[in-house]
């Protein structure tokens, strides 16, 4: 569904990505992992088509991103809402943009805001709201435009690591329900591991990809505590030992920079 083919981006004189092939297939979760500065957000504003490549293709079912379009819809850390509406008016302006007839834009927003968790909380306004339920109303207007495909931003950064683990598992469920495909960028390995199908280990400076890796948990409704499981942990220290060379190598030319 999503190709990468050799794709690199100069900013004058500095390549932040160089030859980056990936493919993602549809309905698949894949996570982007990789150290600060390694290019992640470069790579996500190339898929949402926010910015263009210096050379190679991104291909969105076989036809070149040349743009910003709806059937991409992002998700960033700092939750990009409209702070003069309310929860379900946040919501309500994804479906305007697809052009969602008004009579039925209340009914769908709803049901939105009760995917991700909000039913009681419509009338609340952003600044009414916590972190983590700013954020599930960010993820609620992103599937309103119904893209085909998520893109997200270290969505759960900024947020406190109970509440991060609470929205990593309405993620899960979300994508299992809606069936989306998703791209997801984090620079956490517990997180890469507990949300990807696949994960794609990024080098830093410049950016590609070291490695991609096939994560297999078994089923998750059978374990209780998953990120304590054996598999778990071998996959963390998989991609701890990927990431780690680039960590120090990523530190020491920053401090050369
Ligand atoms: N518009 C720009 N002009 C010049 N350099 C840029 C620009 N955008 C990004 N860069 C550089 O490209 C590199 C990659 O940046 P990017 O933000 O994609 O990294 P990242 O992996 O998302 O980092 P972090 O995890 O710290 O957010 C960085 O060294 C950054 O300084």
């Amino acid at each position: 569904m999503i190709g990468l083919r050799a794709v690199t981006k100069d900013f004058g004189d500095f390549t932040a990505l160089a030859g980056v092939d990936l493919d993602v297939a549809a309905g698949e979760f894949v996570v982007i992992v990789g150290p600060s500065g390694c290019g992640k957000s470069t790579l996500l504003d190339l898929l949402a088509g926010l910015t263009a490549p210096t050379s190679g293709q991104l291909l969105l079912h076989g036809k070149p991103i040349n743009g910003p379009g709806l059937d991409r819809g992002i998700v960033f850390q700092q939750y990009a809402l409209l702070p003069w509406r309310t929860a379900l008016g946040n919501v309500e302006f994804g479906l305007e943009a697809t052009g969602v007839p008004r009579r039925e834009r209340t009914e769908r927003a709803r049901e939105f805001l009760d995917l991700v968790g909000l039913t009681g909380f419509e009338q609340r306004h952003p600044h009414e709201l916590s972190g983590g339920m700013r954020q599930r109303v960010a993820i609620a207007r992103s599937l309103a435009y119904d893209p085909e495909v998520l893109l997200m931003d270290e969505p759960f950064a900024a947020l406190d690591a109970q509440t991060r683990e609470s929205l990593q598992d309405e993620l899960l469920r979300i994508w299992e329900r809606t069936g989306k495909t998703i791209v997801f960028i984090t620079h956490g390995i517990d997180e890469a591991v507990y949300l990807g199908q696949k994960v794609a280990v990024l080098t830093s400076r410049p950016g590609r990809v070291k490695r991609t890796v096939q994560i297999d948990l078994g089923n998750r409704a059978e374990v209780r505590d998953l990120r304590s499981s054996e598999k778990f942990a071998h996959y963390r220290h998989e991609i701890w030992e990927l990431l780690h060379d680039e960590v120090a190598r990523a530190q020491r030319l920053e401090v050369a920079r």
